[in-house]
């Protein structure tokens, strides 16, 4: 029996696509995670019942905070817990997600001489990859764009592991599960794991409108439900989805999306034409906005910057999209569909300790 430790939490980019290699590696590997105490990633680990280890993680800032110093204290402690608990479990391999509590994990697993691989999302590097990629055994990249970051010889473009079950969902189990009918679209809106407040607050001052000539599934996040709307026949809110997104995404016409990278490659493996907002600037180092200039390029979505969404931009790029569904539909199936989550499995599966290790 191998064992492997799996990594990446903060938000459910960092975990989904480990979910989906978890599901699918063969019976000789025993399965361990460690992620963050309070991030998205315990419950989502949880809930598919893998041993999850907490450990102390620090945000991994770019600029002066004051915050900083408590915040390397943490990560300093992250990285003797994850140490004591790798040299615990003794894995063959540690696989990394990136996000902020994979940092100490990947440094710990390099002090003891563990092979890892990580997983690059984004288009342009989170700063948590940025840091592990030297100690990397092996980068594997969703975007061709993103290998000129990363050491040559070590980087491959695989694309991005997409969960199986989501190509298994049924539009009728969808519909009445939302309790919709089949004679309106239904447009379906997901501001990334966390919800998007400036998405929600858009969609709800236009709601009249959408719900006109569509039926809304809104993913709006933790402690976002309107309850003044929750009356709407017309329009479903949820704070996060798990097992019904399948089902959901079938019936799903249309999506209003973040430009988180997961979320993007999921809706363009089920050919949905997305509008994509990405997160702006000032918010982030910018990786959605590369991640949907490249998707609109490929003819795969239009993109509306945060600066200019409002309620006639909202509506008048939604007809636009759904107007020409047909040219984004064959885009999409034009596209090069790579099998990520094949390669990863089989790269995991097929693993030896003597697989190039540095
Ligand atoms: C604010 C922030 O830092 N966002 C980053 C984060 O986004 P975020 O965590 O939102 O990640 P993604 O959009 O990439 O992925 C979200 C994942 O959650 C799943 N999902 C979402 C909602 C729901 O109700 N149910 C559900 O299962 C989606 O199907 C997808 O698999 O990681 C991404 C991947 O590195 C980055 O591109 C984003 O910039």
């Amino acid at each position: 029996m191998k064992t492997i430790v799996f990594t990446g939490g903060g938000s459910a980019g960092h975990v989904t696509p480990n979910m989906a290699i978890i599901k699918e590696l063969n019976k000789d590997w025993d399965i361990h995670y460690i992620g963050s105490k309070k991030g998205i990633e315990k419950e989502l680990i949880q809930r598919i019942s893998i041993p999850y280890y907490e450990i102390h993680s620090g945000k991994l800032r770019r600029y002066a905070d004051k915050e900083n110093l408590i915040d390397i204290f943490k990560v300093i402690k992250g990285c003797i817990e994850a140490r004591s608990l790798l040299k615990k479990l003794k894995p063959d391999l540690v696989f990394s997600k990136g996000g902020f509590v994979s940092v100490p994990v990947i440094l710990a697993a390099k002090s003891l001489r563990i092979p890892i691989y990580i997983h690059e999302s984004d288009m342009s590097p989170g700063l948590a990859n940025k840091i592990s990629q030297r100690f990397a055994t092996k980068i594997f990249t969703s975007f061709d764009e993103t290998k000129r970051y990363f050491p040559e010889h070590k980087t491959f473009v695989i694309g991005s592991p997409v969960r199986k079950e989501l190509f298994n969902g049924t539009a009728d189990k969808g519909r009445q599960f939302l309790g919709f009918s089949s004679r309106l679209p239904i447009l379906t809106i997901m501001g990334g794991s966390l919800g998007a407040k400036k998405i929600n607050e858009a969609v709800r001052a236009s709601i009249d409108r959408l719900t006109a000539n569509y039926q809304i599934v809104h993913i709006c996040g933790r402690d976002h439900i309107d309850e003044t709307l929750i009356m709407n026949t017309r329009y479903r809110q949820f704070e996060y989805v798990h097992d019904e997104l399948p089902d959901i995404l079938a019936a799903t016409d249309l999506v209003i999306t973040r430009g988180g990278s997961n979320a993007i490659f999921e809706f363009l493996a089920l050919h949905i034409p997305m509008i994509i907002i990405p997160l702006g600037l000032h918010q982030s180092r910018g990786d959605q906005i590369l991640n949907a200039k490249a998707f609109e390029e490929k003819g795969y979505s239009i993109t509306i910057e945060e600066e200019y969404l409002n309620q006639k931009s909202l509506i008048k790029t939604l007809d636009s999209l759904n107007k020409n569904k047909s040219i984004y539909d064959k885009n999409m199936k034009d596209s090069i569909q790579r099998d990520a989550l094949k390669t990863l499995v089989n790269e995991i599966n097929y693993f030896t300790s003597s697989t190039n290790r540095l």
